[in-house]
């Protein structure tokens, strides 16, 4: 673990204290394995390569480190008991697949150290990041949505007979497994509605060990995807003592100003931000269709004032790329010291 001497309340402000006051989040893991080739027309999508492809999972984390993330979210965004168990899997073996996921993350990390102790400087002449610094690995945690591989983590919309329990029940004991494994924290991304805000929030008080961050998306720069109000879904991370960050992932770059600054009126905890290239992504398709999408140096053109209006997190979602992440070290003034 990169930080020590960190409670459960205290371990982001320590981090983001030792990171400069701001940190950098990696950028998109599932699309970035696909741009190596890996096939993800899977339910797993992502966790798909646990089962098949580990070195490449480890290369990709090594890859955002050496572009400066400094942290990095597991593979476990669409890994799920029920998932891995309509495979064939049992549930000792789904379990192990969940903790593999923080391992090799883990050892990324471990690998990542050791390149660092071993290079004569922080940047090397192909443009690798080596600086020892704090990093955590946050064990990511997708929607139901996610599960249900149909894009309802982009429309939210579960049906009326949806209930608290039901989502409880769902998450609860990969929430616990994930929260056993290693990791620093618990990332739940791509969070569509209120109510699954609030069963994360219920299932991190029955006795998780572990801090959490709840990062939302949003379609239309003002509600999370369902129509649910942001500021209603902020407000429940806010009130819950283990969410130690709060903010918007895999949404285009073009809303995020707006989403921070609804954020920052229901919360002072730090707030993250890690959008996706502004492509929109086709369900049916099953592709990522250029509409608005901006270019790496446009994206990056926002990041110093989205930290300006209060984000303290920042890195890239889907289609983003280490290059994103690297650009996006450039442009930070905490950063470009060692990027000189
Ligand atoms: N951390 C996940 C990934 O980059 C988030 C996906 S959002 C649909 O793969
Ligand atoms: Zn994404």
């Amino acid at each position: 673990m990169g930080v020590n001497n960190g409670t459960v309340q205290t371990l982001m402000s320590d981090f983001l204290r030792t990171s400069g006051g701001v940190a950098v989040i990696d950028g998109g893991f599932a699309t970035e394995l696909e741009r190596h080739g890996a096939d993800l027309n899977d339910p797993l999508w992502s966790a798909k390569c646990l089962l098949t492809s580990t070195d490449l999972v480890r290369q990709v984390h090594l890859d955002y480190l050496e572009a400066g993330a400094d942290i990095i979210i597991t593979a476990s965004y669409q890994a799920t008991i029920q998932g891995f168990g309509a495979k064939g899997f049992s549930k000792e073996e789904s379990e192990a697949m969940l903790k593999k996921s923080v391992d090799i993350a883990c050892e990324a990390r471990k690998i990542y150290y050791e390149r660092c102790r071993n290079s004569a400087s922080n940047y090397t002449s192909d443009g690798k990041i080596l600086k020892n610094r704090p990093i955590l690995v946050a064990a990511s945690v997708g929607s139901y949505g996610a599960y249900l591989a149909d894009g309802s983590e982009y429309s939210g919309d579960y049906g009326d007979a949806m209930d608290l329990e039901f989502l409880k029940s769902f998450h609860r004991r990969r929430v616990q497994v994930l929260s056993e494994s290693g990791a620093d924290l618990i990332a739940f991304e791509t969070v569509p509605n209120k109510i699954e805000a609030q069963a994360y929030a219920e299932l991190l008080e029955e006795g998780i060990k572990i801090p959490a961050w709840f990062s939302f998306n949003s379609k239309d720069g003002v509600n999370v995807v369902s129509g649910d109000s942001l500021i209603e879904c902020a407000k429940i991370a806010d009130s819950c003592p283990k969410v130690v960050a709060v903010g918007i992932n895999c949404t285009p770059p073009r809303f995020i100003s707006g989403l921070i600054q609804s954020i920052k009126k229901v919360t002072t905890k730090p707030i993250l931000i890690y959008p996706n290239s502004g492509e929109t992504y086709d369900a049916e398709l099953k592709q990522w269709v250029k509409n608005t999408g901006v270019p790496d140096e446009d994206f990056v053109s926002y990041v110093n004032k989205w930290c300006e209006i209060g984000a303290s997190l920042v890195g890239g979602c889907c289609r983003t790329t280490p290059n994103t992440i690297k650009a996006i070290c450039r442009t930070l003034p905490s950063r470009s010291s060692y990027l000189a």
